[in-house]
């Protein structure tokens, strides 16, 4: 058993997955593993910011003499304007050579003669006005995205922009999920010695929203330890990642611990100092090829514990994986008690709790086998217990981990 700093302190370092090149669209929620820098200057010409006229300088008194070649788009290329020359252009049209600004439409009349004349007052005449000048974003092989910078949306858009197709990234982990626990059910109303399945529900949402990547089908194992090591058997396709969801505990009926000896794991701990959730384990796989180790991590079966074990473990080490420890969705979120948090009677307790204007208060119904309090819980408060703290008083900081999924959660019908 370690303390639970101390776990989270192991499950962050591991090492990161070896980068991958892949299709931009692919690397999306992906960490860079090297800068992207642009392959052309932004913009790669200059280009008109509005609809209207490409102009040069010095409109002649009669008005510009209009070029019988408008742009009709912004794929046409316009010959060179002569002095006292327009153009038509649109919005994003190269700019002809010999133009000065660009004056757009609005601001701009024909006369009969169909002679270009300017709007007294428009300020489209000064040199470059409404033009968009070449590489003013970014120079050719300028560094827009660093490595180790999370590829977001907007940054994918920002690498095609750079007209990039392709991305080394980290590869977020493929996780499989394997249930245990012969007396699980998934659909309908249980009967005595069954119990209705709390987690294939929620885990490939929360994993996803966590960065790992959830494959395929969830494996049901019955508790029988040769059976569960057969579903962590090697492959070429292993996962990164098994999150195992029961079975943790040593009664005959636990089979997580004999498939993992079985296996020959190495234990990077076998149980955390932390309630609920202390019989949580993570443990390696040997290797199958050079560099292709699966991870085991297994959550209890009490729900709380297991959606505990998952936030505080599971967390930080799916951010390591992906190349992302500094991840701020991994962090404790330092908050202020508002009311006193009861510590466990021993290790350090993840009490869930919502946000209040006041502070963080139990959510309540905050058992281990329960669910009801956490279904409306934003984050686990770290109570610490014993030599290490007696519980948190009102008004006092305490740290939180936010789960994830469950930010947008709001007040209940049960609150004072
Ligand atoms: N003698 C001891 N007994 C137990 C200890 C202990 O220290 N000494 N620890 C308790 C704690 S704490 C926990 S947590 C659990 C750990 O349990 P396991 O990981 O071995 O899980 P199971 O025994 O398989 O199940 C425990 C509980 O959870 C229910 N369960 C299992 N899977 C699911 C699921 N997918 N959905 C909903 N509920 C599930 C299962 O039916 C049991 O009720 O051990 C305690 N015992
Ligand atoms: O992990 Mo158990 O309470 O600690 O459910």
């Amino acid at each position: 058993m370690i303390p639970l700093e101390e776990a989270r302190g192991l499950a962050a370092a591991q090492a990161a997955l070896s980068p991958v090149q892949v299709p931009v669209e692919q690397g999306l929620g992906c960490v860079l593993a090297e800068p992207v820098r642009t392959l052309l200057p932004i913009p790669h010409a200059d280009t008109s910011a509005m609809d209207g006229w490409a102009v040069t300088a010095d409109p002649p008194g009669q008005g510009w003499e209009v070029s019988p070649i408008a742009a009709t788009g912004p794929a046409d290329i316009l010959e060179p304007l002569q002095s006292g020359q327009a153009a038509g252009v649109v919005t994003g049209s190269p700019i002809p050579e010999g133009a000065s600004s660009v004056l757009r439409s609005e601001h701009s009349r024909r006369d009969e003669q169909g002679r270009l004349h300017a709007e007294p007052e428009t300020p489209d005449l000064s040199p470059g006005r409404n033009i968009r000048t070449r590489a003013a974003e970014a120079d050719q092989g300028e560094e827009l995205l660093a490595a180790g910078d999370l590829l977001t949306p907007l940054r994918a858009a920002t690498a095609a922009v750079a007209g990039v197709d392709t991305l080394l990234v980290r590869p977020r982990p493929r996780a499989q999920i394997i249930a245990t626990g012969t007396e699980v059910i998934s659909s309908g109303i249980p009967a005595p010695g069954e119990v209705r399945d709390s987690f294939s529900m929620a885990l490939p949402a929360l994993l996803t929203a966590m960065g790992a990547q959830p494959q395929g089908q969830i494996l049901r194992n019955p508790d029988d330890a040769e059976a569960l090591a057969a579903s962590l058997a090697p492959g070429p396709d292993s996962p990164e990642l098994v999150v195992t969801v029961g079975g943790t505990a040593h009664s005959p009926a636990d089979p997580l611990r004999r498939a993992l000896a079985a296996r020959s794991a190495q234990i990077l701990f076998p149980a955390v100092d932390m309630r609920p959730g202390h019989p949580v384990v993570l443990a390696q796989l040997p290797e199958s090829a050079p560099g292709q180790a699966t991870y085991v991590l297994g959550l209890p079966g009490n729900p709380l514990a297991g959606y505990a074990a998952l936030t505080a473990i599971g967390l930080p080490l799916i951010n390591a994986l992906r190349g992302f420890p500094e991840s701020a969705a991994a962090q404790p979120r330092r908050m202020r008690a508002g009311q006193d948090l009861e510590p466990a009677r021993k290790g350090t307790r993840l009490l869930p709790v919502r946000y209040t204007p006041n502070g963080v208060v139990p959510a309540g119904f905050d058992r281990p086998h329960m669910m009801r309090g956490l279904a409306h819980a934003q984050a686990f408060a770290i109570v610490p217990t014993g030599d290490r703290g007696e519980g948190i008083p009102a008004g006092a900081p305490v740290d939180c981990l936010p789960i994830p999924t469950q930010q947008e959660v709001g007040i209940q019908p049960w609150d004072d």
